[in-house]
Protein backbone atom coordinates (compact mmCIF):
# COMPACT_ATOMS: atom_id res chain seq x y z
CA UNK A 1 0.00 0.00 0.00
CA UNK A 2 2.67 2.77 0.82
CA UNK A 3 6.68 2.29 0.00
CA UNK A 4 9.32 4.05 0.16
CA UNK A 5 12.34 3.28 -1.51
CA UNK A 6 15.76 5.52 -0.54
CA UNK A 7 13.67 8.67 0.41
CA UNK A 8 15.78 11.65 1.08
CA UNK A 9 14.51 15.36 1.50
CA UNK A 10 16.28 18.27 2.32
CA UNK A 11 14.76 21.92 2.86
CA UNK A 12 16.34 25.19 0.86
CA UNK A 13 18.29 26.03 4.47
CA UNK A 14 20.01 22.89 4.05
CA UNK A 15 18.57 20.64 6.30
CA UNK A 16 17.97 17.07 5.87
CA UNK A 17 14.50 16.31 6.98
CA UNK A 18 14.53 12.74 5.58
CA UNK A 19 17.35 10.16 4.91
CA UNK A 20 17.55 7.40 2.35
CA UNK A 21 14.25 6.32 3.98
CA UNK A 22 13.21 2.78 3.48
CA UNK A 23 9.32 1.84 4.52
CA UNK A 24 6.76 -0.74 3.08
CA UNK A 25 3.46 -0.77 4.23
CA UNK A 26 0.72 -3.39 3.96
CA UNK A 27 -3.09 -2.55 3.47
CA UNK A 28 -4.74 -3.15 6.31
CA UNK A 29 -1.62 -2.35 8.79
CA UNK A 30 -1.57 0.13 11.21
CA UNK A 31 1.47 1.71 12.37
CA UNK A 32 3.04 3.91 14.62
CA UNK A 33 5.72 6.98 13.71
CA UNK A 34 7.41 8.19 16.15
CA UNK A 35 10.37 10.33 17.45
CA UNK A 36 11.59 13.58 19.03
CA UNK A 37 10.48 16.66 17.56
CA UNK A 38 12.54 18.11 14.45
CA UNK A 39 13.20 14.21 13.32
CA UNK A 40 11.28 14.45 10.30
CA UNK A 41 7.86 13.07 11.00
CA UNK A 42 6.07 15.78 9.17
CA UNK A 43 7.70 15.77 6.33
CA UNK A 44 6.99 12.04 5.87
CA UNK A 45 3.50 12.75 6.01
CA UNK A 46 3.90 16.35 3.50
CA UNK A 47 5.78 13.47 0.97
CA UNK A 48 3.13 10.89 1.57
CA UNK A 49 0.30 13.34 0.81
CA UNK A 50 1.95 15.51 -2.17
CA UNK A 51 2.97 18.15 -0.36
CA UNK A 52 6.41 18.29 -0.59
CA UNK A 53 8.88 16.71 -3.31
CA UNK A 54 11.13 14.18 -2.20
CA UNK A 55 15.09 15.16 -3.61
CA UNK A 56 15.41 11.51 -4.27
CA UNK A 57 14.02 8.21 -4.54
CA UNK A 58 10.35 6.28 -4.78
CA UNK A 59 7.37 6.98 -3.12
CA UNK A 60 4.38 4.76 -3.67
CA UNK A 61 0.73 5.17 -2.21
CA UNK A 62 -2.51 2.83 -3.38
CA UNK A 63 -0.43 2.26 -7.15
CA UNK A 64 0.22 5.80 -7.43
CA UNK A 65 4.13 7.17 -7.96
CA UNK A 66 3.60 10.37 -5.58
CA UNK A 67 7.10 11.73 -6.21
CA UNK A 68 6.21 11.63 -9.89
CA UNK A 69 2.77 12.96 -9.34
CA UNK A 70 1.95 16.31 -11.87
CA UNK A 71 1.01 19.19 -9.61
CA UNK A 72 -2.94 19.39 -10.94
CA UNK A 73 -3.52 15.46 -10.16
CA UNK A 74 -2.66 15.55 -6.65
CA UNK A 75 -6.56 17.12 -5.20
CA UNK A 76 -7.57 14.07 -7.13
CA UNK A 77 -4.36 11.45 -5.69
CA UNK A 78 -5.38 12.74 -2.29
CA UNK A 79 -9.16 11.25 -2.46
CA UNK A 80 -7.14 8.19 -1.69
CA UNK A 81 -5.65 9.57 1.95
CA UNK A 82 -7.83 10.76 4.51
CA UNK A 83 -5.47 13.17 7.18
CA UNK A 84 -5.95 14.06 10.61
CA UNK A 85 -4.36 16.64 12.28
CA UNK A 86 -3.73 17.67 16.52
CA UNK A 87 -6.40 20.67 15.72
CA UNK A 88 -9.42 19.10 14.61
CA UNK A 89 -10.10 21.75 12.26
CA UNK A 90 -13.83 21.35 11.64
CA UNK A 91 -15.87 24.46 10.11
CA UNK A 92 -17.60 26.22 12.85
CA UNK A 93 -20.56 27.05 11.02
CA UNK A 94 -21.62 23.59 10.19
CA UNK A 95 -22.85 20.90 12.14
CA UNK A 96 -21.39 17.81 12.59
CA UNK A 97 -23.28 16.21 10.27
CA UNK A 98 -22.47 18.53 7.52
CA UNK A 99 -18.86 18.71 8.32
CA UNK A 100 -18.71 15.15 7.46
CA UNK A 101 -21.51 15.63 4.75
CA UNK A 102 -19.22 18.39 3.46
CA UNK A 103 -16.06 16.00 2.65
CA UNK A 104 -18.44 13.88 0.53
CA UNK A 105 -20.15 16.93 -1.27
CA UNK A 106 -17.13 18.25 -2.67
CA UNK A 107 -16.97 14.90 -4.61
CA UNK A 108 -20.49 15.56 -6.45
CA UNK A 109 -21.94 12.57 -4.45
CA UNK A 110 -25.66 12.22 -4.84
CA UNK A 111 -27.52 13.70 -1.41
CA UNK A 112 -29.03 9.77 -0.61
CA UNK A 113 -25.99 8.44 -0.49
CA UNK A 114 -24.07 11.26 1.03
CA UNK A 115 -27.04 10.75 3.70
CA UNK A 116 -26.75 7.03 4.06
CA UNK A 117 -22.66 7.57 4.66
CA UNK A 118 -22.55 10.19 7.19
CA UNK A 119 -24.97 8.02 9.29
CA UNK A 120 -23.21 5.04 9.17
CA UNK A 121 -19.95 7.61 10.21
CA UNK A 122 -21.92 8.81 12.55
CA UNK A 123 -22.52 5.41 14.22
CA UNK A 124 -18.53 4.27 13.55
CA UNK A 125 -17.15 6.76 16.01
CA UNK A 126 -19.99 6.88 18.05
CA UNK A 127 -21.49 10.49 17.29
CA UNK A 128 -25.15 9.66 16.52
CA UNK A 129 -26.49 12.10 19.29
CA UNK A 130 -24.23 14.48 18.21
CA UNK A 131 -25.21 14.80 14.69
CA UNK A 132 -27.31 18.21 14.73
CA UNK A 133 -24.07 20.07 17.40
CA UNK A 134 -22.02 22.17 15.89
CA UNK A 135 -18.14 21.91 16.74
CA UNK A 136 -18.03 24.42 19.58
CA UNK A 137 -20.39 22.41 21.39
CA UNK A 138 -18.52 19.06 21.86
CA UNK A 139 -15.35 18.04 23.64
CA UNK A 140 -12.12 17.80 22.78
CA UNK A 141 -12.24 13.89 22.42
CA UNK A 142 -15.92 14.31 20.56
CA UNK A 143 -14.52 17.07 18.07
CA UNK A 144 -11.50 14.39 17.20
CA UNK A 145 -14.16 11.85 16.59
CA UNK A 146 -16.07 14.39 14.41
CA UNK A 147 -13.12 15.09 12.45
CA UNK A 148 -12.08 11.38 12.31
CA UNK A 149 -15.36 10.80 11.27
CA UNK A 150 -14.88 13.26 8.17
CA UNK A 151 -11.37 11.88 6.97
CA UNK A 152 -12.54 8.54 6.71
CA UNK A 153 -16.09 8.99 5.00
CA UNK A 154 -14.98 8.80 1.25
CA UNK A 155 -13.18 5.46 2.61
CA UNK A 156 -9.11 6.58 2.09
CA UNK A 157 -7.41 3.73 1.62
CA UNK A 158 -4.97 5.17 3.84
CA UNK A 159 -5.78 7.10 6.92
CA UNK A 160 -2.46 9.64 8.30
CA UNK A 161 -3.38 11.00 11.83
CA UNK A 162 -0.37 13.17 13.20
CA UNK A 163 -0.65 13.45 16.69
CA UNK A 164 -4.42 13.07 16.89
CA UNK A 165 -4.10 12.84 20.38
CA UNK A 166 -1.64 16.11 21.14
CA UNK A 167 -4.46 17.98 22.39
CA UNK A 168 -6.29 15.57 24.15
CA UNK A 169 -6.31 14.16 28.38
CA UNK A 170 -5.21 10.39 28.45
CA UNK A 171 -8.81 8.87 28.83
CA UNK A 172 -9.50 10.66 25.94
CA UNK A 173 -6.89 9.51 24.07
CA UNK A 174 -7.20 5.87 24.48
CA UNK A 175 -11.06 6.26 23.11
CA UNK A 176 -9.02 7.80 20.14
CA UNK A 177 -6.62 4.94 19.86
CA UNK A 178 -9.87 2.49 20.49
CA UNK A 179 -11.76 4.07 17.43
CA UNK A 180 -8.43 4.20 15.29
CA UNK A 181 -8.10 0.29 15.70
CA UNK A 182 -12.48 -0.30 15.36
CA UNK A 183 -11.59 1.74 11.70
CA UNK A 184 -8.58 -0.59 10.82
CA UNK A 185 -10.52 -3.42 11.57
CA UNK A 186 -13.81 -2.66 9.98
CA UNK A 187 -12.99 -0.42 7.01
CA UNK A 188 -9.73 -2.14 6.64
CA UNK A 189 -8.20 1.01 6.10
CA UNK A 190 -4.18 1.29 6.54
CA UNK A 191 -3.67 3.75 9.58
CA UNK A 192 -0.26 5.63 10.06
CA UNK A 193 -0.39 7.35 13.71
CA UNK A 194 2.23 10.03 14.70
CA UNK A 195 3.22 10.30 17.94
CA UNK A 196 6.08 11.49 19.78
CA UNK A 197 4.27 9.98 22.43
CA UNK A 198 6.28 7.09 24.01
CA UNK A 199 4.10 5.97 26.66
CA UNK A 200 0.84 5.74 24.17
CA UNK A 201 2.81 3.71 21.62
CA UNK A 202 4.64 1.28 24.27
CA UNK A 203 1.14 0.47 25.57
CA UNK A 204 -0.89 -0.40 21.97
CA UNK A 205 2.50 -2.62 20.97
CA UNK A 206 1.62 -2.10 17.40
CA UNK A 207 3.85 -1.91 14.98
CA UNK A 208 6.09 1.24 15.58
CA UNK A 209 8.53 2.95 12.99
CA UNK A 210 10.78 5.58 15.18
CA UNK A 211 12.69 8.40 13.31
CA UNK A 212 15.81 10.32 14.32
CA UNK A 213 17.41 12.90 12.55
CA UNK A 214 15.73 12.22 9.33
CA UNK A 215 16.56 8.83 9.91
CA UNK A 216 14.87 5.43 10.37
CA UNK A 217 16.24 3.98 13.41
CA UNK A 218 14.59 1.06 14.44
CA UNK A 219 11.15 -1.11 12.53
CA UNK A 220 9.53 -3.34 15.43
CA UNK A 221 6.74 -5.55 15.17
CA UNK A 222 5.33 -5.33 18.47
CA UNK A 223 5.72 -1.66 19.36
CA UNK A 224 8.44 -0.56 22.01
CA UNK A 225 10.23 2.81 22.43
CA UNK A 226 12.82 4.48 24.37
CA UNK A 227 13.27 8.21 24.36
CA UNK A 228 16.73 8.85 24.91
CA UNK A 229 15.67 13.04 24.96
N1 LIG B 1 9.65 24.20 5.34
C1 LIG B 1 10.79 23.98 5.96
N2 LIG B 1 11.90 24.69 5.67
C2 LIG B 1 13.07 24.44 6.30
N3 LIG B 1 13.26 23.50 7.24
C3 LIG B 1 12.19 22.76 7.58
C4 LIG B 1 10.91 22.96 6.97
N4 LIG B 1 10.04 22.08 7.53
C5 LIG B 1 10.75 21.36 8.44
N5 LIG B 1 12.03 21.77 8.47
C6 LIG B 1 13.10 21.20 9.29
O1 LIG B 1 13.23 19.82 8.94
C7 LIG B 1 13.43 19.00 10.11
C8 LIG B 1 12.31 17.98 10.21
O2 LIG B 1 11.11 18.68 10.49
P1 LIG B 1 9.68 17.98 10.65
O3 LIG B 1 8.68 19.06 10.76
O4 LIG B 1 9.51 16.97 9.59
O5 LIG B 1 9.88 17.24 12.06
P2 LIG B 1 8.79 16.60 13.07
O6 LIG B 1 9.39 15.31 13.51
O7 LIG B 1 7.46 16.58 12.43
O8 LIG B 1 8.80 17.63 14.26
P3 LIG B 1 7.59 17.98 15.31
O9 LIG B 1 7.39 16.75 16.16
O10 LIG B 1 8.17 19.13 16.09
O11 LIG B 1 6.41 18.35 14.50
C9 LIG B 1 13.51 19.97 11.29
O12 LIG B 1 14.88 20.24 11.53
C10 LIG B 1 12.79 21.22 10.78
O13 LIG B 1 13.31 22.38 11.40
Amino acid sequence: MILLKNVSKSYKNGVKALRDINLEIDEGEFVYIIGPTGCGKSTLIKILDGEEIPDSGEVWVANTNVGKLRHSRVPIYRRNIGVVFQDFRLLPTMTVFENIAFALEVLALDKVTIRKRVREVLQLVSLEDKAKAFPRELSGGQQQRATIGRAIANHPKVLIADEPTGNLDPEMSKEIIALLEKINEVENTTILMVTHDSSLVNSYKKRTVALESGYIVSDLTKGGYHNYD
